[in-house]
């Protein structure tokens, strides 16, 4: 089994009424990428503050690294890797004075060679090093600290929605260079809150509401609840009530020899059914990942905090 990086134990946070987390119960593994999803104002900030021991939680604790992150909050700052949802920089220091700054700052030593890791990072997320980062774009400066976040290779990424400003190939390759820390073994836990985002990066997925945890799947389980659209055509109307004991059968329509429905989780039990009759036809379409979670979870938020 692989080493536990991060553990939440009824983590809790209010800011004076306000519950902005709920007795969070999460784990997360070396080498693994968890997506924490949720609406603005779920809890995420609240959470990844907690995790870097920026905030003191109003009970409960986190476990970082073996570390209690609040306690013992100043290892927890050299051995994480964070990147703020709220990017602050200096903006008369050009990106490269800005890393050895913090490199300096954190007492590392840049790797030997003319060319170290990040400088290839830097180059493939086209990040402009030599001019001042306040005269770089929103995307740009967020590649500047995102780059911050990976200096020194640390164990556990902390990502605040950190895709934001950037463009859909910056985003592709920041996504990739994520992938590339969990296979070498960091923890990465990247909040989003959007589902299309987490799901090309994200093992697992964490949903969160109202400062509640409200699922935690696998992708792979989310993938199986997800819904298929199905237009069948048969050489002859079936009759009628032939599929009433498909389970997950949905949004039943049959017009003669025509039948359009939804399946949800298995298709394999329909595909069997549908085996009795004389199929002349079938479209069966995948709702993306976005619909299922949306059919799932996406009731509206309303005020649940106590
Ligand atoms: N310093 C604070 N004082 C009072 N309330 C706060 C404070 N910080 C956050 N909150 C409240 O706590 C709740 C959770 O906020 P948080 O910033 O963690 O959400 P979030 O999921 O990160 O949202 P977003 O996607 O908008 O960044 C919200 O109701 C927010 O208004």
């Amino acid at each position: 089994m692989s080493e536990t990086v991060v553990r939440t134990e009824a983590l809790t946070k209010r800011y004076g009424g306000t519950l902005a987390l709920d007795r969070l119960d999460v784990e997360l593994s070396a080498g693994q990428v968890l997506g924490f999803l949720g609406p603005n104002g779920a809890g995420k900030t609240t959470t990844l503050r907690l995790l870097m021991g920026s905030l003191r939680p109003s009970s409960g604790r986190a476990v970082v690294l073996g570390h209690d992150a609040w306690r013992e909050r100043s290892a927890v700052h050299a051995a994480v890797g964070y990147l703020p949802g709220d990017v602050r920089l200096w903006p008369r220091l050009t990106g490269a004075q800005t890393l050895e700054y913090m490199r300096r700052l954190r007492g590392l030593t840049r790797p030997a060679g003319p060319v170290s890791d990040l400088d290839d990072v830097a180059k493939r997320l086209g990040v402009e090093l030599d001019r001042p980062v306040g005269s770089l774009s929103k995307g740009n400066r967020q590649k500047v600290a995102l780059l911050l976040a990976l200096l020194g290779d640390p164990p556990l990424l902390l990502l605040d929605e950190p895709t934001g400003g950037l463009d859909p190939l910056g985003q592709q390759e920041f996504h990739r260079v994520v992938r590339e820390r969990a296979e070498a073994g960091a923890a990465v836990l990247l909040s989003s809150h959007v589902l299309s985002e987490v799901e090309r990066v994200a093992d697992r997925v964490a949903v969160i509401r109202s400062g509640r945890l409200i699922m935690l799947e696998s992708l792979e389980e989310l993938r199986r609840t997800a819904r298929h659209s199905v237009h069948v055509r048969f050489a002859q109307p079936p009759p009628p009530g032939a599929f009433d004991r498909v389970p997950g059968l949905t949004d039943v329509r049959q017009d003669g020899a025509q039948l359009r429905c939804t399946v949800q989780g298995e298709i394999d039990p329909f595909i069997k059914t549908l085996a009795g009759f004389q199929v002349v036809d079938l479209v069966s379409h995948e709702a993306d990942l976005e619909e299922t979670f949306l059919a799932l979870y996406g009731h509206s938020d309303g005020d649940e905090r106590r």
